[in-house]
């Protein structure tokens, strides 16, 4: 089994530069069904959900070719082939080809999707969209079954802002007839970042980051090249390792305003952060104060951030409560971080930390992709070596995360163990 090993206790300093969103990486890879020519997606992350995104086009018959960053995908000839099982379970964004196949094929077989444990993760807006497109929805065997005579544009109230409803809609309406209206949508820069590949393939996109979006579909859809915005977890992840270990980072390659509820959250505690054009110096000399986070749908503070936050709450001093809203269960970190010494405790849906208890090195494992995160930040944190196991959840979404720590001074490498 492969081990991340991390000899912790040193500040971070120097520069470190953010890969392009994974979050958007895998809603526009299947986008790429809907045009009948070549899309070039430029600043690609290099994550193992990216590189299953690739083969699960190639499965299709897609002509995939990539070079360094970018890549160039031909759907032009692809085959609407039933996908019940095998890759689409292994990453939470397969069900985009839900909403992709539907809009290019009228109809498509997909498997329920994968991606992090965080407890129920239910596609029932997904659905409920697709149903109001004029798409008929059934089970098959583990597999959602959806088929469409015609897709006609219609307006869409969803219950729960969801980002993966608000994508699947807006790719399936973006072929339809007429005009869609999805209200209450997700505003996550990443759907912004969907509508502009959208928009340059000939839909008709307006309101994309705001709760009222609205999509004229167009059966015409061609080909275009579109550069993906910087993943603001990435980013935040990398701040809060600085902050964790009083060192001094520039992050680079950012977009300082998708930040605004990290930065918000560092500065109450009592890290300092000077805010550049497209970068984040972030100087971290404690005593930090304890805090309580809430999570929620942007631009609330992310969810995929309260597990790394969490961890540098450690060292805060204090009692800091952390709420999760989005995912009530996603606290299976808690318990690795108190293998390593930290003082906390899950209430409902909310950890307690109870602050400024040093960390120390452990044997642990990451359940989930920001588990896994939040474990390497108290790896860079703690006295002596941690070994960290389930590392593949931690290469779901994040491009070379040894190469860029060590460029900051940390000690960090595998073993197979
Ligand atoms: C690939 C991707 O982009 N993943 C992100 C996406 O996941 P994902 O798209 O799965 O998350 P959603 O925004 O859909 O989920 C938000 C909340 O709505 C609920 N819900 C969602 C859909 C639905 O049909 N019914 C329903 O009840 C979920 O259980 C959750 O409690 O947004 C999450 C919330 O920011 C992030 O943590 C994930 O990193
Ligand atoms: C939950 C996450 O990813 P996914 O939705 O792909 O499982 C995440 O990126 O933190």
């Amino acid at each position: 089994m492969e081990k991340l090993m991390i000899k912790g206790g040193k500040p971070l300093s120097g520069e470190i530069s953010v890969s392009g969103a994974k979050n958007s990486a895998v809603a526009l890879i299947p986008a790429t069904l809907l045009g009948g020519s070549p899309t070039v997606i430029e600043n690609l992350p290099q994550i193992s959900d990216v590189e299953i995104y690739e083969e699960i086009l190639r499965d299709f018959g897609a002509t995939v070719t990539r070079d360094s960053d970018c890549l160039t995908i031909d759907t032009s000839c692809v085959i609407n082939t039933p996908m019940p099982n095998g890759k689409v379970k292994k990453l939470r964004a397969s069900y985009y080809l839900m909403g992709a196949l539907l809009g290019r094929f009228g109809e498509a077989t997909v498997g329920l999707p994968g991606g992090c444990n965080l407890g129920p993760r239910p596609i029932d807006q997904h659905i409920k969209g697709f149903e109001a497109l004029g798409a008929e929805v059934s089970h098959r065997n583990g597999a959602i079954h959806l088929w469409a005579k015609k897709l006609t544009g219609a307006r869409i109230y969803l219950d729960v802002v969801s980002v993966g409803a608000t994508i699947n809609i807006m790719l399936a309406a973006s072929r339809a007839e007429g005009r869609t209206i999805i209200e209450n949508a997700a505003k996550e820069p990443e759907i912004i970042d969907v509508a502009t590949l959208l928009t340059a393939m000939g839909a008709r996109i307006h309101g994309a980051g705001t709760d009222v979006i609205r999509i004229v579909g167009n059966s015409d859809l061609m080909g275009c090249r579109h550069s993906i915005i910087p993943d603001r977890i990435e980013a935040g992840t990398y701040m809060i390792a600085a902050a964790a270990t009083g060192g001094e980072v520039t992050v680079t390659n950012l977009i300082p305003k998708h930040m605004e509820p990290v930065t918000a959250k560092l500065r109450e505690m009592g890290v300092t952060i000077d805010e550049g054009d497209e970068a984040l110096r972030v100087r971290g000399m404690g005593p930090y104060q304890g805090i309580d986070v809430k999570t929620l749908p942007y631009p609330g503070f992310p969810t995929d951030l309260q597990q790394p936050l969490t961890t540098l709450l450690t060292r805060a001093e204090g009692t800091s409560l952390v709420t999760d809203n989005i995912y009530a269960a996603r606290f299976k970190h808690v318990d690795e971080l108190g293998r390593m010494g930290a003082y906390l405790r899950v209430e409902g849906r909310t950890a307690v930390v109870e602050g400024g208890t040093p960390l120390h090195g452990a044997q642990v494992r990451a359940t989930d992709l920001r588990a896994g995160a939040a474990l390497v930040i108290a790896g860079l944190m703690a006295e002596g070596v941690t070994e960290i196991a389930g590392v593949e959840h931690v290469d779901r979404g994040y491009e070379n995360l040894e190469e860029k720590l060590r460029t900051l001074g940390a000690e960090l490498w595998r073993e197979q163990k």
